[in-house]
């Protein structure tokens, strides 16, 4: 009897319900609902809005009822770094505050004056990005000393939701190490490194790896949806879930193109030499203890803010057209520069940093456009080069996966500035990993190998080969 699994993945931009189980040597994936996400404002933060995202995870698994399916497990997966810290009574102290949120302006430099930024990178192998969870918890240690002394319980996003799932209170690997806060080698929380911080040890749980089932639903969960199941961990880290996707090969690159554009290898072991270091490349945790040597890049995150920008006026499908018709226009920015992190207006920080930097002034929607699709190439140009010099090797192959892929022209546009062969799919990337991570625990895939293996079979992917060399971007 196959076996079913649900996969939650829910990304910066989008939430998902996907139901999948294999049959015929395939992965067969459906859709089972979809929302929105968003960072809203309250009180004086951005935050997500997790009581509603709870709710639509509840929506989402009612549909299995009206289908007439019994699942036979579940697994969360959501973007990284942010948390929830709950007290004594297992309630949460604070609203889940957004990776984007000013809290954290200047405290990477503080933790600094604590700790070195090189000796921190040796021991966590994690990207210096201000939002990281390191950075969240010591600013909430410097402006609210009497929260954190509440909290008993710290949980990440999926964690938390797992929480509310089973009752439940686990801190899952991958993730885990998105805090900066996970030691790289022993992959454990670094005790060390917290006694130095000043931040309560105790209220973090013992680490979990993908593939663990941590238990079964809540009683008056399994008598509101009418049925039980399994809730187990894939990689509840997004990008850990998407990368179990893409085909473990020597010669690949992958790019996990969603809000961020996520782009790097696998590895089987921490790379924390200084050139990675002065590249800010991160070593985030895998299934089965690989690494995922990887680059936050600002990602499609800057169209979705010019979309919004001009009132959703332009789908996503009719921007990349109006992109391809601005002919000529060019104007690059460095989309890494943090005041595309959070800016009042999208379009205008653009514009703004064309004016500063003495190039054309994008002005129609298709300027603005092409101006954010040439400059996310040139992003992932640059950021090949710095790869291929870590590792002295040269890559032939750029998968691109993660709903980005789903951009012909910025898929045709990589293959052309980087002059390398373009794989784009699959598009659920990352539920496809989540699910996979699940059927393994299930016992219905052996393993990794297996899993990717049944992956390459089960979903297209579309080749993009060079056709044009592009001005040096
Ligand atoms: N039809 C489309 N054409 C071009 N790009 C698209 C299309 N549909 C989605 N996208 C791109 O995919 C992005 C969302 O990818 P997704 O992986 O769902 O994001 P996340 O997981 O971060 O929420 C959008 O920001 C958009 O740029
Ligand atoms: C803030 C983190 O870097 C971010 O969550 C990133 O790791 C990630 O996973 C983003 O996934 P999206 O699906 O939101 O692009
Ligand atoms: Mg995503």
């Amino acid at each position: 009897m196959n076996k079913y699994s649900i996969a939650v993945d829910i990304g910066a931009s989008s939430g998902r319900l996907m139901l999948g189980h294999r049959e015929n040597g395939q992965l067969q994936l459906s859709e089972l609902y979809r929302f929105e996400n968003q960072i809203v404002q309250k009180g004086n933060h951005f935050c997500w809005e997790l009581d509603r995202l709870f709710d639509e995870i509840k929506t989402g698994l009612k549909k299995c009822r009206e289908l007439g399916i019994q699942p036979d497990s579940i697994g969360i997966d959501t973007w990284a770094v942010d948390f929830v810290l709950l007290d004594e009574n297992d309630q949460p102290l604070t609203e889940a505050v957004s990776y984007r949120d000013p809290r954290t302006d200047g405290m990477m430099e503080e933790v600094f004056e604590l700790i070195s930024k090189e000796r921190l990178y040796l021991e966590t192998g994690i990207q210096f990005q201000k939002f990281n969870t390191i950075y969240q918890l010591y600013s909430l240690k410097k402006n609210h000393p009497d929260i954190l002394a509440k909290a008993k319980s710290f949980l990440m996003i999926p964690d938390y939701l797992n929480f509310l799932l089973t009752g439940k209170k686990s801190n899952e690997y991958t993730n885990a190490t998105s805090t900066q806060l996970v030691n790289a080698f022993t992959k454990k929380w670094d005790y060390e490194l917290l006694d130095i911080l000043g931040i309560n040890k105790d209220m973090f749980h013992e680490i979990q790896m993908p593939k663990t089932i941590l238990g079964n639903l809540k009683e008056e969960l399994v008598t509101e949806l009418g049925f039980d199941m399994n809730v187990i961990l894939p990689a509840t880290h997004d990008t850990g879930s998407a990368v179990i996707s893409v085909p473990e090969e020597e010669s690949t690159i992958y790019i996990s193109s969603g809000t961020w554009s996520l782009m790097g290898t696998e590895n089987h072991f921490p790379i924390c030499v200084t050139k990675a270091l002065d590249y800010n490349f991160t070593n985030e945790g895998g299934i089965d203890y690989r690494f995922r040597f990887l680059k936050n890049i600002m990602g499609l995150w800057m169209i979705q803010e010019v979309k919004r920008n001009y009132n959703h006026e332009y789908s996503f499908a009719r921007l990349v057209e109006l992109a391809e018709e601005a002919g000529d226009f060019r104007a690059i920015v460095n989309v890494n520069d943090d005041r595309f992190l959070k800016p009042d207006n999208m379009i205008q920080e653009i514009m703004n940093y064309c004016i500063e930097t003495g190039q054309s002034v994008p002005s129609t929607p298709g300027e603005v456009a092409k101006c954010v699709y040439d400059s996310l190439a040139a992003s992932y140009k640059e950021t090949i080069g710095e790869i291929e010099s870590i590792f002295e090797k040269s890559f032939d192959k750029i998968n691109v996966i993660g709903g980005g892929c789903q951009n012909e022209m910025l898929n045709q546009l990589v293959a052309d500035v980087t002059n390398k062969e373009v794989l784009a799919g699959p598009i659920e990337a990352t539920a496809i990993g989540n699910i996979v991570a699940q059927l393994m625990a299930l016992g219905e895939i052996t393993d990794l190998e297996e899993a990717r293996s049944v992956i390459k079979q089960s979903f297209e992917v579309k080749k993009y080969e060079p056709i044009k060399s592009v001005a040096n971007s």
